[in-house]
Formats: C-alpha cells, structure tokens, sequence
C-alpha cells in the first residue's frame, strides 16, 4: 500500500518533498526491520533502488570496513539504466590505495564530493578512482555500530555534476544509519547462533567426558548403567537374549605393588585396547566397571561367537608385551539369558558376577559361561 503510493511520485517528488521522503523511508524501514538475514541482501538492494531512483541517482551502494578498518568491500550496489556496475572489481581495496578517502571518513563520518575533476592533488588516489569510474558527483556517509565506524552507504553521478544540500546528506544518513542497525541485528544474531552452537558442542563434549573413562578411553561405570538399562529394556521387549561379560584383571594388586601403580595403569589400558577390538560389533559396549574390571554389554549376538571372542582375548592378553616376567592373565565371566520383564540391571549385573566369581574360584585365566547354581558348590 505505502510501496504503491510511493511509486506514483515522481523520482524527484520522492527525495524533494518532506511526504515522499518519509513514504520512501517507511517502505524501507518496514522491510528492514522484518527482514531475516537470508533476505537482507535483497531488501538492503531494494533501499538502494529506492533511494537511488527517488534522487535520480547513477549508482547507490554500501561498502563494509574490515574489522581492522584496513580494507574495504562493496557489499550491497544498485544501479540506474545505463550505468555498469562495480561492485565485483571492488573488493578488498586497501586503506593506503586511498588514504584520503580512510581519513575523511574515519574523521568526519562523511565525504561529499561536487566535481571530482576539482579535487586538489592531496586527494591522490581516491580522485584518480572516481574519475577512472567516470564519477562527477558523489555522496558517502558512514555506518555505525555501537559506535564503530563498520562501513558506508554512498552514491554517484556518472559523467553529471550536482550540488549536495544538507538534506540530500541528512536523508542518506537515515538511510544509512537503518541499513548499519540491520546489518548489526544480523551479525548479533549471528553471533548468538554461534555461541549457542558452541555452547551445544560444549555440553556435548561434557556428557561424553561424563561418561568416559579418563584411563582408558571406554565408557566408564555410569555410561554402562544407562547402556544397560536401555539395552535390557530392549531386550525384555523384543524377546531377544543379553550377554554380559565381566574381564577381571588376575592378582591385580600384586602386579601393582610388585611393577608400581604406573605399570598397572599400563595393564589396564592394553587390557581395555584388546577387549575394544574383540567386542566392536554394532550394539556391542565395553566400559571399565572400576578397578581391574571390565564389562561388555552384547545384545543379541551370539552367546558361541561370543564365547570365541573370549577365547582370543584369553590368548592376547597372555602374550602382553610388558616388561614382566610372569604373564598377565584375566578370568571372564559371561551371563546370558533372554530377560523376562521385571528383570532389573542388578539381577543381570549379579548373574555375571557370579559367573566370573567362579572363573576365578577355579583357577582364573578362564571363561565360565552361566554358572548354574550360585550358591551350591561350584565343580570346576
Ligand atoms: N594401577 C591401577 N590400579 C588400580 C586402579 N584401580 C584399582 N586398582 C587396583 O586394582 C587392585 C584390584 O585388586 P583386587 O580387587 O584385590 O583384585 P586382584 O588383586 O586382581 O585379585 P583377583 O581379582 O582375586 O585376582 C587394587 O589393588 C586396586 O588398588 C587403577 O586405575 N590403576
């Protein structure tokens, strides 16, 4: 509605007459104030448009500063018939190209420019760029945010003079000062995006740390507590067998105080290497329970594959390299059933530990598979 009625002026109505200009500023302030940052390019270029069309202008554009204010981009550019653009030869144009311009703009927060064929020698490279671009006339004023200088809005006349009156400076300075509060909305909504992906990865990181042995690198004790809860749970439901297996270190702590704390640190972590390797089906877990222990959570695999792989790790672990003379040895422990509901983690955890109570009443260095009778006398 505003835009239509903006759009029966003429373009020198619009700029000249107090009404037109404010028709021509709510257009634009309405469409800046909604717009998202994919749709910023867009509407910036449609300011543009309007503000160059309105005070029959060549060309209108925003140019945005490096952080270090050591160079220059034209990021937005509209252009009137006829006239080439040039936003994409303008990148990256260095502060001392046209220190001139830099300082002027850093000092007064504008440059207006009559005739650019005027413009004294000191002026240097910026005069030698407008009239390389065949520009006479030309108007920048800066943007701010939170009282940064970060860039301008500008236009040019091509190969016409005008002169600029303090309005035609205050209209583009409203123009101006409602493309930096879009362009600082969209970089702080940026940057909260930013902070809030980071605060994700952040937490992220913290659950897994939570759950994470420090030694070894496996779930720790309550990373396994909540696996097997779900795991258990999916088991009652679906009917499936569970396996839990238990790998418990043999006279750990001899071994300890015979080689030091250190050398069992180092028991511990090869021991964890060996069963990752041996248990790394999909759906498979292996955590340090605590201590010397270890367990491997197994849905639905089978219990004779997994018999095989304790038998392998048996073996591999027999044949550590360390610097002992006796060989580190472990007894395993393997419970599996197909739980029936009310079934809880404890009862399953109590299973597996009976069994690998009987590994190592037998003699350790072994694998007892679902020992019958807990409390009855075990025959090895
Ligand atoms: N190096 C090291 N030792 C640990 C760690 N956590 C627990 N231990 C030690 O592991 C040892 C476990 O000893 P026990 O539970 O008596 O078991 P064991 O000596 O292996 O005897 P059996 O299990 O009966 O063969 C204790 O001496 C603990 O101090 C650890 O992170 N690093």
């Amino acid at each position: 509605m505003v835009e239509a009625m903006l759009g029966e002026l003429t373009a020198e109505q619009t700029t000249a007459t107090d009404d037109g200009f404010g028709l021509m500023i709510s257009v634009i302030s309405m469409q800046l104030i909604n717009s998202t940052p994919d749709q910023s390019q867009a509407h910036i270029e449609h300011a543009l448009a309007l503000l160059g069309r309105g005070g029959s202008k060549d060309r209108c554009y925003v140019f945005q500063f490096s952080p270090e204010q050591n160079e220059m981009s034209n990021t937005y550019e509209w252009v009137n018939d006829g006239i080439s653009p040039h936003k994409d030869e303008l990148q990256n144009i260095p502060a001392h190209v046209m220190p001139y311009f830099f300082e002027r703009m850093r000092e007064d927060g504008q440059i207006v420019v009559a005739d650019a064929r005027k413009l004294p020698d000191s002026t240097g490279g910026f005069r030698d760029e407008l009239l390389r671009e065949n520009i006479r006339s030309m108007m920048a004023v800066g943007m701010y945010m939170e009282g940064k200088l970060i860039g301008f809005v500008g236009c040019d006349l091509v190969n016409r003079q005008t002169t600029w009156h303090e309005r035609d400076i205050r209209q583009m300075r409203l123009v101006a000062d409602m493309i930096a509060n879009t362009l600082a909305r969209h970089h702080a909504e940026a940057r909260l995006q930013e902070t809030e992906a980071q605060l994700l990865e952040a937490n992220a990181k913290l659950a897994q740390l939570a759950r994470e042995d420090s030694l070894t690198g496996l779930i720790n004790r309550r990373g396994l507590d909540e696996c097997l809860e779900h795991e258990l749970r999916r088991a009652v439901r679906a009917q499936h067998p569970l396996t839990l297996i238990m790998v418990d270190v043999d006279f750990f702590k001899k071994l300890n105080d015979e080689h030091g704390h250190l050398h069992g640190d180092e028991v511990l972590k090869s021991v964890a290497r060996i069963l990752a390797a041996h248990f790394k089906r999909t759906g498979e877990y292996v955590a340090r329970f605590g201590g010397d222990e270890f367990m491997i959570v197994c849905p639905q695999t089978e219990l004779d594959e997994l018999v095989r792989q304790a038998k392998k790790v048996l073996a591999k672990v027999r044949i550590l390299k360390n610097k002992l003379t006796t060989p580190v040895t472990v007894s395993i422990g393997i419970a599996s059933n197909t739980p029936k509901s009310g079934v809880t983690t404890d009862d399953v955890m109590r299973d597996v530990d009976v069994a690998v109570y009987f590994a190592k009443q037998c003699g350790r260095n072994r694998i007892e598979v679902n020992p019958k009778v807990p409390t009855a006398k075990q025959t090895c």
